[in-house]
């Protein structure tokens, strides 16, 4: 495997909060790498350490060889530009049109022609199943379509690192299903690689290549969907189990109930 991006014994906090103690991932190019785990472990802070908007306090995140960090402020917006982001919710532009969405990248960041950005900008929408909708706006178009449309927007300029924060949220089974072999599609024909921030297991695990389980501050298990599936780690269990008892407590510490609640025997 030729790796393309990794986070080298990473760690990082807010103000004095640590999050990540001293985590480890490698992404091999081509690859849909998935990172899982509970709500505020640190998933969606991992995306903004890779696209250089938060520094760790330590450690390393290297892209195509070059140390994200370390990189002057010119660089590391030619490192973006290579970049794709689709974050939470994948937000369009309401008051633009379905076809301006996805040109709108192009219009920002290249010198392109008209007839150049309207050409791509159809083979982009073509890609997503949504030619026919380029003259649409957000408004008249399902969530799962607006998805399909985001993701359009994010390989507008063909990105060779695709990173998604949570990009089955709020989508029906259907369009999940669909979102997820776009992912997987996309990323084979742009010969890219993905990171996809997720806490659903089981579209996730149709698409991944390999997997990482944060908990903890830590990677707390990781391996190919199939590995995991047949571990028999307390942690992932719980995890792909969905159950409320394990290595992780359901219940944030605090002091008894009877206590909080003034009751006295
Ligand atoms: N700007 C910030 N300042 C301080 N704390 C933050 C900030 N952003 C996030 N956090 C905290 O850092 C932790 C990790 O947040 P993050 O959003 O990365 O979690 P996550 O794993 O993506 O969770 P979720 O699945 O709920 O989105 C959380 O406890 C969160 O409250």
């Amino acid at each position: 495997m030729q790796e393309f991006l990794k986070i080298d014994h990473m760690t990082f906090g807010f103000g004095s909060r640590m999050i990540l103690d001293d985590v480890s991932l490698s992404f091999g190019k081509g690859q849909v790498v998935a990172v899982m785990g509970g709500s505020g472990m640190g998933k969606t802070t991992i995306l903004k350490l890779i696209g250089g908007l938060l520094k760790p306090w330590s450690g390393h995140i290297y892209m195509a060889g070059e140390d994200v960090h370390a990189l002057s402020r010119e660089k590391l917006f030619g490192l973006r530009r290579r970049m794709g982001m689709l974050f939470q919710f994948g937000a369009l532009f309401t008051d633009l049109s379905v076809f301006e969405n996805v040109a709108f990248p192009m219009r920002e960041q290249t010198s392109l022609d008209e007839e150049a950005i309207r050409d791509l900008v159809l083979l982009k929408l073509n890609t997503v199943g949504l030619r026919g909708a380029a003259h649409l706006m957000p408004s008249e178009v399902s969530g799962g379509m607006a998805r399909r449309v985001a993701l359009a927007r994010t390989i507008a300029l063909d990105p060779e690192l695709l990173l998604y924060d949570e990009p089955f949220t709020g989508l029906d089974p259907i369009s999940m299903g669909v979102t997820a072999r776009l992912i997987k599609n996309l990323n084979s024909a742009l010969h890219a690689t993905s990171v996809v921030v997720t806490h659903d297991v089981k579209t996730t695990f149709e698409i991944a290549d390999y997997v990482y389980m944060i908990s903890n501050k830590k990677v707390a298990a990781q391996g190919t969907p199939d590995e995991l599936m047949k571990s028999d780690d307390p942690y992932v269990r719980q995890f792909l189990g969905g159950l409320p008892d394990g290595p992780v407590a359901f219940h944030y510490p605090a002091p008894p109930l009877a206590e909080d609640l003034g009751v006295t025997r």
